[in-house]
Formats: structure tokens, C-alpha cells, sequence
């Protein structure tokens, strides 16, 4: 469903991603788990389009993502972000119909009776039926993100890639919008492609997980193989992420 293929992604000299090859099978909740920095969100990036690799080759249902294909990649994936992406000024039914736009041709933005349908399911099925027409920045951190949730269903999406979902959020509300996305993977068979930071979390959601330290995959297995070494391995890496010799860390924040 996707391959990461010798993957590497350099910011000025920071060697961000160092050559991370893995692939996903269509039906798996995958989760990324690595320290801050690791490269987690550059890695998810990578796999819509919206960082290009420096080398290396990802591949979304056999197409390889070029900068020519992304309006056709990306009707299939859904992305969720960490700080929601949601417009403060619209009620929840218009963020998520905004969804529906990637699906529609460049000269035809209006929606249909069809569009606000299927947007008044996907608020449903995440459980926000009673605010669809309430201002999202009226809404909780949890709302916020299930408004999120929603607009990337809207698309009926084939993967979800879900940037550190739960990162801004209490545990409580954290496990509630994790196992939302369970479900979704569950019962719709929709592929989770999900960076974490907690080793709890990864262990309770993940069919599988790849760890990342410094840009470059220490493990992949089963939530039953992370054992103490293997964490070691991923949050014991003496620099978050990998520079180019004689570099002094000067390019990485951008
Ligand atoms: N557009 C950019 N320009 C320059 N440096 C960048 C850019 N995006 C990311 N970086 C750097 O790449 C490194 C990895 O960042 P990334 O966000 O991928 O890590 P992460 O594992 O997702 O971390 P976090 O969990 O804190 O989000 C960091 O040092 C970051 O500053």
C-alpha cells in the first residue's frame, strides 16, 4: 500500500532522514514511535507529497509520489495533524466539507447535496452530530481533533497518516480519539499510519511499530517484541537527528 524506499530528506546539512526503507500492508495499524525530532513528522510528510525526498522513493499504491502526481495521491489519504488544522471561523460542517475538495476538479468547488451528506456522517460517526454547526474554536483540544477526524474521512480515504494526534491532549481524551481511529481502521479497513511519542500507546494500538531515532528505523516488529533494549535503541540515540559531518546544527529549525 506504501513503500518507503531507501528514504532520505536533508534540511540544509541536517540529515533528517538517513535511508529508511519499510513498507505497509493495506489493513495495518502501523505506529512510528520515536523521541522528539527523530524525524516522525517529515518521515508521514514524505508519504503525501508535502516534503519531497532528497533521495530515495515513496510509493502510495504502486505510484510513486512525485510532485505531478499529488492531487490524484492524495484523494486516497487522509492526514490528521497535531495542531488540527482546523479553521477557527467555520462551524464543523464546513471544515469538514472542506474534505470533500480534494476530490473535486480545479474549476468546480461548490458542494452538493452529496458532499454535506456525507460530511453529516463522518461528524456522526466521530461522535460530533450535536456540533455540526458550532464554531470550531468553540470546541475542546478533543473536539478539535475528532473535527479533524472527520474531515479526513470525508474523503473517503484509503490511509490515514495520523501526525502525533494525541500529543496536545490529556491521556483521558488521548486514548478516547486513539481508539476512534481503531475503529475506523477496524471496521472500515482503513490503513493508520500513526506517529507517537508514548511506548504505551504504541504498544496498546499498533499491529505493528517502527521505531526512529536520529532518521533511521532501530526497529520493527510487534508491540510484544519492544522489549527495554529495543527502547533503549530508540530514545537513547545521542542526537535526536543525524547532521553531515563538520556540521554545527545550524539549518535544522527552519
Ligand atoms: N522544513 C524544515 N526545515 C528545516 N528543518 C526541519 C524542517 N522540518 C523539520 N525539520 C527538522 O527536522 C528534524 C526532524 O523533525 P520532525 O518534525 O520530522 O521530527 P519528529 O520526530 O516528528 O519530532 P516531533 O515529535 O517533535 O514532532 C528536526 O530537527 C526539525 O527541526
Amino acid at each position: 500500500m506504501i513503500r518507503f524506499e531507501n528514504v532520505q530528506k536533508q534540511f540544509g546539512r541536517a540529515k533528517v532522514l538517513q535511508g529508511v526503507t519499510f513498507a505497509v500492508k493495506a489493513g495495518e495499524f502501523l505506529v512510528i514511535l520515536g523521541p522528539s525530532g527523530a524525524g516522525k513528522s517529515t518521515l508521514l510528510r514524505c508519504a503525501n507529497g508535502l516534503v519531497p525526498p532528497s533521495d530515495g522513493t515513496v510509493y502510495v499504491n504502486g505510484m510513486q509520489v512525485t510532485r505531478h502526481n499529488l492531487h490524484t495521491l492524495r484523494k486516497d489519504i487522509g492526514f490528521i495533524f497535531q495542531h488540527y488544522n482546523i479553521v477557527g471561523n467555520l462551524n464543523v460542517m464546513n471544515n469538514v466539507l472542506i474534505g470533500t475538495l480534494g476530490r473535486k476538479s480545479y474549476w468546480n468547488f461548490s458542494f452538493r447535496r452529496e458532499d454535506r451528506q456525507a460530511a453529516e456522517q463522518a461528524i456522526a460517526q466521530v461522535g460530533l452530530a450535536d456540533k455540526a454547526f458550532v464554531r470550531a474554536d468553540k470546541l475542546s483540544g478533543g473536539q478539535k481533533q475528532r473535527v479533524g477526524i472527520a474531515r479526513a474521512l470525508v474523503q473517503e480515504p484509503k490511509v490515514i497518516l495520523a501526525d502525533e494526534p494525541v500529543s496536545n491532549l490529556d491521556p483521558v481524551i488521548g486514548l478516547e480519539i486513539l481508539s476512534l481511529l481503531q475503529t475506523i481502521n477496524e471496521t472500515m479497513g482503513t490503513t493508520i499510519i500513526c506517529n507517537l511519542h508514548h511506548v504505551e500507546y504504541a504498544r496498546r494500538f499498533g499491529h505493528r511499530i517502527i521505531g526512529i531515532s536520529g532518521g533511521r528505523t532501530v526497529f520493527d516488529g510487534k508491540p510484544a517484541e519492544l522489549d527495554e533494549k529495543q527502547l533503549a535503541a530508540i530514545y537513547a540515540a545521542p542526537k535526536p537527528c543525524g547532521e553531515a559531518e563538520g556540521s554545527s546544527n545550524t539549518a535544522a529549525n527552519g
